[in-house]
């Protein structure tokens, strides 16, 4: 399945063709097709009466064929190939991968990505993966996948390694981004003891690494160390309003001790530190399963069942672009400064007004695709989790001065490009 083309506008009605921007000596953008091709591939599903009745009953030339179909054209395309009737995936080694930057060795970095192949990292890897760094991913597919990042797994540039950051981890890098946790509320209080684990000894272990090898650390912190706050929008000045015994407190107190040990280091030892304090993100490749609300809501209306608000919907949360994140981060990595940095999205939404949101562009998109669904999706109320926050806004004032960042996203382009990926995951038969 092909989806047609997407025309992009940024928050002032420009068409966003790249992403990134050459700024602090570090040259992050790269063509938006270029990306997309990555997440937002053509599927190619094998209808029924194409294939024999098993899939091992494909013969070698007619798998050739198959093949071939995905390795043409200039970007790269689908490594596999779903069998619907058998419910069956063939994966193929012919993959080519996409063309990267050739670097000189003055300018080439090698970059360590913890939890690269989860949400975020991902996005992150294929970002430094284009621009024609070193990347190495440590990963232990608690909540990342191995599909996330299979794009580039035998390219010379990158290396994929089964490790928990809560053991020590030996490598020779110049940069460190340390994204490595559960990030989502179900998963994160999963094994609340071992989320406190990872943020503890995993964020110990990798400040270890950098005081050795002298790498630039960066954190990925969370708009959680606010907890439920009490000032609005919360700025990084704002020492947050955290229950250190609640369910979330694994989370929360996890990333606040990771900041403290981080700054630790940069007083104790001089570790060169960058904090990123994230606001909710959403994006392709966040799990289908994994309970957020973002991936919850559009999941739910393209299956036709209503859409769960969780108490009386009138929390709220402002919802950024992975686009925009990652090119937060690389801005904040490069930059000189050290505070901690709010990167996120100042266009907030109350939960009820956001699921009204998501079931219209679901709607518009399949009203493109040409598909009626047989009745509109409506809305049901479930209690609200305990210490769920009320509100949440960043105030992104540091972000613009010291980096000249701003989101350029809106969160309709976003959530439209997000449902065209759960629509392509459906359509393969992963979701
Ligand atoms: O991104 C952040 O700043 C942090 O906050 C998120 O936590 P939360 O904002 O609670 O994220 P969701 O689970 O997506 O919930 C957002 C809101 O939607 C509600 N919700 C969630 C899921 C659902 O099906 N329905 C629903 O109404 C929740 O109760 C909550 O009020 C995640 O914990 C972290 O990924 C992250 O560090």
């Amino acid at each position: 399945m092909s989806a047609s083309p997407i025309i992009t506008l940024d928050k002032n009605g420009q068409e966003i063709l790249t992403v990134g921007f050459n700024r602090f000596g570090f040259d992050s953008e790269v063509g938006l097709e270029a990306l997309r091709s990555l997440y937002l591939r053509p599927h190619y599903v094998v209808s029924a009466d194409e294939i024999p009745a098993t899939a091992s009953d494909l013969d070698e030339e007619s798998q050739e064929k198959q093949h071939a179909k995905f390795n043409q054209g200039h970007i790269y395309l689908s490594k596999s190939i779903f069998h619907p009737n058998t419910h069956s995936i063939s994966y193929t080694t012919l993959s080519r991968f996409p063309p990267v930057k050739l670097l000189p060795p003055s300018t080439r970095k090698r970059i360590l990505v913890t939890g690269g192949a989860g949400f975020v990292g991902s996005h992150l890897v294929d970002r430094l993966m284009l621009l024609g760094h070193e990347v190495t991913v440590i990963d232990n597919f608690f909540t990342g996948s191995k599909t996330t990042v299979s794009h580039w797994v035998g390219h010379p540039n990158f290396e994929l390694v089964r490790h928990d950051v809560v053991e020590p981890f030996m490598i020779e890098c110049d940069q460190i981004y340390h994204l490595a946790c559960p990030a989502s509320p179900p998963h994160y209080q999963f094994n609340a003891v071992k989320t406190i684990k990872t943020s503890f000894l995993g964020t110990l272990n990798m400040l270890g690494l950098a005081k050795r090898t002298k790498a630039r650390f960066l954190i990925s912190s969370t708009s959680e160390v606010y907890g439920d706050p009490e000032v609005h929008p919360q700025s990084e000045d704002y020492w947050g309003n955290v229950n250190p015994i609640g369910p979330r407190a694994c989370y929360d107190e996890g990333k606040r001790v990771a900041e403290t040990l981080t700054y630790g280091f940069h007083r104790q030892d001089g570790v060169d530190v960058r904090v990123a304090r994230i606001f909710n993100t959403y994006g392709p490749r966040m799990n289908p399963y994994d309970g957020r609300v973002v991936s919850n809501f559009i999941v739910q209306a393209l299956r036709g069942e209503d859409l769960t608000v969780y108490g009386d919907g009138k929390q709220t949360r402002s919802f950024q672009y992975i686009h925009d994140l990652v090119d937060g981060l690389i801005c904040l990595m490069n930059s000189d400064e050290t505070r901690p940095v709010n990167i996120g999205n100042g266009d907030e939404f109350t939960i009820g007004e956001f699921a009204e949101l998501v079931r219209e562009i679901v709607e518009q998109v399949q009203e493109r695709d040409g598909e009626k669904p047989a009745k509109r999706v409506g809305v049901v109320y479930k209690p609200i989790p305990q210490d769920d926050p009320q509100r949440r806004r960043p105030d992104t004032t540091r972000a613009k001065e010291t980096l000249g960042w701003q989101p350029r996203w809106t969160v309709r382009m976003g959530l439209e490009e997000m449902v065209r990926y759960y629509k392509a995951k459906m359509a393969e038969g992963s979701i």
